[in-house]
């Protein structure tokens, strides 16, 4: 047997090693085996390593074949698991594939609710899609349990903040994100709404009565547009402080304010960013004016800025200023002022509808305003040590912000999603990880079962109590006002302008004062009427429910 038999020339005579040391050692073996010339030892060697990346290259398509099944099962799985719960929950059935999206691109949503919570109960669903599960519910009580348990919000809620704005940590769907900074907001805006010197809305009422001064002798004036302007002066005095009022450009930021409001929700609903879309840089140059305009505001103001202090608090919490990268200071830097702008928007917006809508349903109800103006009076002449607390002793004035909050609440919808978890409520229904939660709050503020028969009209004694006959001071009974005390509004579950549970407005205490502040040095003034000729202005549009968003022209009229 000649030397070269040892060679390793027959590929057949060996298989190829199945892991690397096995190459190597196979090497060795090779290299040792000095009888086998270069030219066999180098063919030998490269047929092993092809064998080798073959195998292995295999072995590897094995394994992503297994990764991809398996996620493709457990994501089978899941889907089933989910449909599988849906069922249980009553809804109208889906007669197709897409489920009820061909009927809610017909009909609102609101009144496909209606029809459907009347038919199926207090929780329905609808299927948005084939795998998209949206659940209602209309029940007070389960609604009050959902909100609370249901942290987070709806990827996409913020994202017209956020596209506005850039980074906002207030309104971000996540609320391991807001907490922290919703918490320090509710402490700033309570003490402040206990002192009077920082925050005071008799300034912010003097200076708007002054300006309704200078318009009033022009003659009418749009509800909307009066209610915008009290709004966004009310909105910035309170996080600006008082030099507000004097700053020569606060009409430019209300107008960027509003012309970014009423695009906000158009460029955030595209799905991909539209780049291509030159309205939409026209949109980001007036975002960028904005932002610089706040960032002037910021700079050239004296009094202290609430929203300032509690960038100031989380900055400090979060990490120690001095080891902070320039990076870290550029987006806290960056979110702050984001923070700042949608809180004006989201705050001067929904002042605003509530403003318009106390003001029309004032006019529309003379013998209210009447009262009102009545109960204003009787207070004034026996102001309260403190200011600001005498508006807490106006229970008609506060029934009556309440019951237009009630009747015509700023958002249709409060929504929330349980992304982790399924959701059990106490009736036993349980709502899948992954559906959309979403409450109808005009439906449950004017259904009959939480409110009454009269529930569609506008009847602000519903939040009052009258206390016993005869305790009214003889003042009070000649001005045919009985002695009322008002309710805590949200003992009533269904009452839901301002949300309620773990995300429910920060905002709530500070406008029900301002608010009322503000139109109580109105009314103590003027009297407020539809100009004649007004489309408000007739009898039988009285019982009408309000309509949305009232345009009309007002009058204010000095009283003698
Ligand atoms: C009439 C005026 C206002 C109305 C009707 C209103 C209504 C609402 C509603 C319905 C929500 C969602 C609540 C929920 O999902 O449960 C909300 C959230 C919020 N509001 Fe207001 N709001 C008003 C004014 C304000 C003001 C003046 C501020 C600031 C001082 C403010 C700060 C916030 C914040 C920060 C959130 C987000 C809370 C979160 O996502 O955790 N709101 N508001």
């Amino acid at each position: 047997m000649n030397d070269s038999s040892s060679c390793f020339t027959d590929s057949s005579s060996f298989s190829a090693p199945n892991t690397f040391i096995g190459i190597v050692l196979l090497n060795s073996k090779i290299r040792s085996s000095s009888s086998c010339n270069n030219s066999t030892l180098l063919f030998t060697r490269s047929q092993l390593l092809r064998d080798f990346a073959a195998r292995e290259f295999n072995a590897f398509l094995w394994l992503f074949l297994l990764v991809i099944t398996s996620f493709l099962l457990t994501r089978l799985f899941n889907v089933f698991t989910f449909l599988y719960k849906a069922r249980t929950i009553p809804g109208p059935p889906a007669s197709s594939f897409f489920g009820h999206f061909k009927l809610l691109s017909k009909e609102n949503l609101t009144d496909v609710l209606s029809k459907s919570h009347e038919k199926y109960g207090p929780i329905v669903r609808l299927w948005l899609g084939p795998t998209k599960l949206l659940v209602s519910v209309k029940d007070p009580v389960i609604i009050q349990e959902m909100l609370i348990k249901a942290e987070n919000k709806l990827p996409f809620s913020g994202k017209a903040f956020h596209l506005a704005f850039g980074q906002s940590s207030f309104f971000s769907p996540l609320y391991e994100k807001v907490r922290k900074r919703r918490e320090l907001l509710e402490t700033e805006l309570d003490e402040r709404l206990m002192k009077t010197a920082d925050l005071n809305p008799r300034k912010v009422a003097d200076f708007i009565v002054d300006q309704i001064e200078k318009i009033r002798v022009r003659g009418s004036i749009s509800c909307g547009l009066v209610s915008r302007h009290m709004a966004f002066t009310l909105m910035g005095a309170t996080f600006f402080g008082d030099g507000f009022l004097a700053w020569p450009k606060a009409a430019i930021y209300e107008e960027l304010l509003m012309m970014i409001a009423k695009e906000a929700c158009f460029w955030a609903s595209y799905n991909v960013t539209p780049f291509w879309n030159r309205g939409f840089w026209r949109y980001r140059r007036l975002c960028k004016k904005l932002r610089c305009l706040t960032e002037e505001i910021l700079h050239c103001r004296k009094s202290f800025e609430i929203l300032d202090h509690i960038n100031q608090n989380v900055c400090s919490e979060s990490s120690n200023p001095e080891t902070k990268s320039a990076n870290d200071q550029k987006n806290s830097k960056e979110e702050h002022y984001g923070n700042i702008m949608s809180v004006m928007l989201h705050g001067s917006q929904t002042i605003a509808t509530l403003i318009a809508n106390v003001l029309t349903n004032l006019i529309m109800n003379s013998e209210i305003q009447d009262k009102v103006y009545s109960e204003i009076s009787i207070v004034g002449r026996n102001p309260s040590k403190y200011e600001h607390e005498d508006v807490y002793r106006m229970p008609l004035l506060l029934a009556t912000i309440y019951e237009s909050a009630r009747l015509l609440p700023t958002g249709p919808m409060l929504q929330r999603c349980s992304t982790k978890q399924d959701l059990r409520f106490a009736n036993g229904v349980t709502v899948p990880a992954g559906a959309l939660l979403v409450v109808p709050v005009q439906l449950v503020q004017k259904d009959d079962f939480n409110w009454g028969k009269d529930a569609s009209d506008f009847n602000p004694y519903r939040f009052l109590s009258n206390v016993t006959e005869g305790s009214g001071s003889e003042e009070q009974l000649d001005y045919g006002i009985s002695s009322f005390v008002l309710n805590d509004p949200s003992e009533n579950a269904a009452f839901l302008p301002f949300g309620s549970g773990t995300r429910s407005c920060v905002g709530q205490k500070l406008v029900i004062q301002a608010v009322a502040t503000l139109l109580a040095s109105l009314l103590k003034k003027y009297e407020i009427k539809f100009n004649s000729g007004s489309d408000y202005d007739s009898e039988p549009l009285k019982n009408l429910p309000l309509l949305q968003h009232p345009n009309s022209q007002i009058l204010f009229v000095r009283r003698n």
